[in-house]
């Protein structure tokens, strides 16, 4: 069996960026990694215009008129016509040119109007108020690299330099299916020895936490040509087939000899608890992960191992989740020789220090532990029972699940 820390540098070491590119438009790009740069095609702003609702004025006259005449209006997208001579201001909305002769702006609360004249009630400096062309973003700025995942901040700046569509890189497809004769689909009646499948949905669900392309490939049965057939299916449509069940040592347990048949098996068993059995290999040009079928074990393998290979496919940079120290406020019972992820309940206390305690039972069938719990705690493969008051790792699920 390798270490968790052997499994994940392994993974990520195997696991290419996929270098196919898509155009798509600015309205779809949110969290899409940019695969050409953006270049500023005009000036943002692409005017001089007005910081204030005021009047735009000639700041010399300032040292010598009393009072200044209004002779137009300036709207933002209705420009001024004329220019400002000495002596005049013209009345300015935030946003709107600033008027050729103009060279700054007073705020109208600054001001005392009376009828077509204006008094100016407080200093102003030259230039006051008055926003430059480029000030934002220059003419052939480079101003998004490509690699950067997009947020909504960059969606609004490729919008203002009036870009429609961008080049990002192709989401990675995804196909997943569940494994076992014991498997029914919601709506169907159990019969003796039946479950309903859940593994689908949550991994459909972890899956949509990460932005790919997802391929369902339903309920397989355990059978050699059915798990052939999803594998091929999987071979044609995906970059990347998830399976769960059927990867252990029982007698109907074909996934990982198909793998044999079809692809390769890189590693098969991690010394972690829940998990055991995760396999890993290569399909075709894709990837493969063998999930154990227990519901806990799924999860945790997802978090541990296959997120961070998808991430590193789409182009993340930083595909590992973070761990933080935390007080442990329950005894934990553990036996050496796997690292756990056990289920935990955190919180940071009023001084900002990070405390867990146990979900309670930690059988790998119990998923309302994961339902229940708001982070893994991580407990070393050496260690034995845990002491409360113990300092324990923990990965916190947050925007995980
Ligand atoms: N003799 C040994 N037996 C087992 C070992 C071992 O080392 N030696 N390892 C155990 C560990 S650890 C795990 S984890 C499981 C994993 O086994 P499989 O990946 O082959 O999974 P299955 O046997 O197909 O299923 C395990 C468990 O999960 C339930 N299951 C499966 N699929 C789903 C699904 N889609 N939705 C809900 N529940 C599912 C299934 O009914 C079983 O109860 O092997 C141990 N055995
Ligand atoms: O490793 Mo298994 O996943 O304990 O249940």
């Amino acid at each position: 069996m390798i270490t968790v820390e052997q499994a994940q540098a392994h993974i990520l070491a195997s696991i290419p960026v996929l270098q196919a590119q898509e155009r798509v438009s600015v309205w779809q790009a949110q969290g899409r990694i940019l695969a050409q740069p953006v270049t500023a095609p005009l000036d943002v702003p692409p005017h001089r215009n007005s910081a204030m609702d005021g009047y735009a004025l000639r700041h010399a006259d300032l040292a010598s008129a009393t009072a200044l005449s209004v002779i137009g209006t300036a709207f933002a997208g209705h420009p001024f016509a004329g220019s400002v001579q000495a002596g005049e201001c013209v009345r300015i909305m935030t946003g709107a040119v600033v008027p050729d002769g103009a060279d700054s702006v007073v705020m109208q609360e600054n001001v005392q109007r009376e009828g077509d004249s204006i008094r100016i009630a407080s200093t102003l400096a030259r230039g006051e108020n008055v926003r430059h062309p480029g000030e934002d973003m220059r003419i052939g700025d480079n101003v998004l690299d490509s690699g950067r995942k997009l947020n909504a901040a960059d969606l609004g700046l490729i919008a203002s330099l009036g870009i429609g569509d961008v080049t990002v890189l192709r989401r990675p497809r995804i196909a997943f299916c569940s494994t076992g004769d014991e498997l029914k689909s919601i709506g169907e009646t159990l019969q003796p020895g039946d479950i309903y499948d859940s593994n689908r949905y949550t991994l459909y669900g972890l899956l949509q936490k990460l932005d790919v392309e997802i391929i369902d490939l339903g309920i397989v049965r355990d059978t050699p040509t059915a798990v052939e057939h999803a594998f091929t299916q999987a071979m044609e449509l995906a970059d990347m087939l998830i399976t769960s069940g059927g990867v252990s040592v029982g007698e109907a347990d074909y996934v990982t000899t198909t793998l044999k048949q079809l692809g390769q098996v890189n590693f098969w068993k991690i010394a972690m608890k829940p998990g055991k059995p995760l396999t890993f290999g290569t399909l075709g040009n894709g990837f493969f992960f063998g999930l154990p079928g227990n519901p806990v074990s799924v999860m945790a393998t997802f978090l541990l191992f296959v997120r961070p290979a998808i991430l590193q496919m789409r182009g993340e940079s930083i595909p590992l989740t973070p761990e933080y120290s935390a007080i442990c406020d329950t005894p934990l019972a553990k036996a050496a020789g796997r690292k756990d992820y056990q289920r935990g309940i955190c919180e940071r206390d009023t001084s900002g220090q990070w405390r867990v305690s146990s979900t309670g039972g930690q059988g790998s069938h119990v998923l309302r532990s994961m339902s229940q719990a708001n982070c893994f705690i991580v407990l070393p493969q050496e260690w034995g029972n845990v002491a409360a008051g113990t300092m324990v790792s923990i990965i916190p699920f947050d925007g995980l699940l």
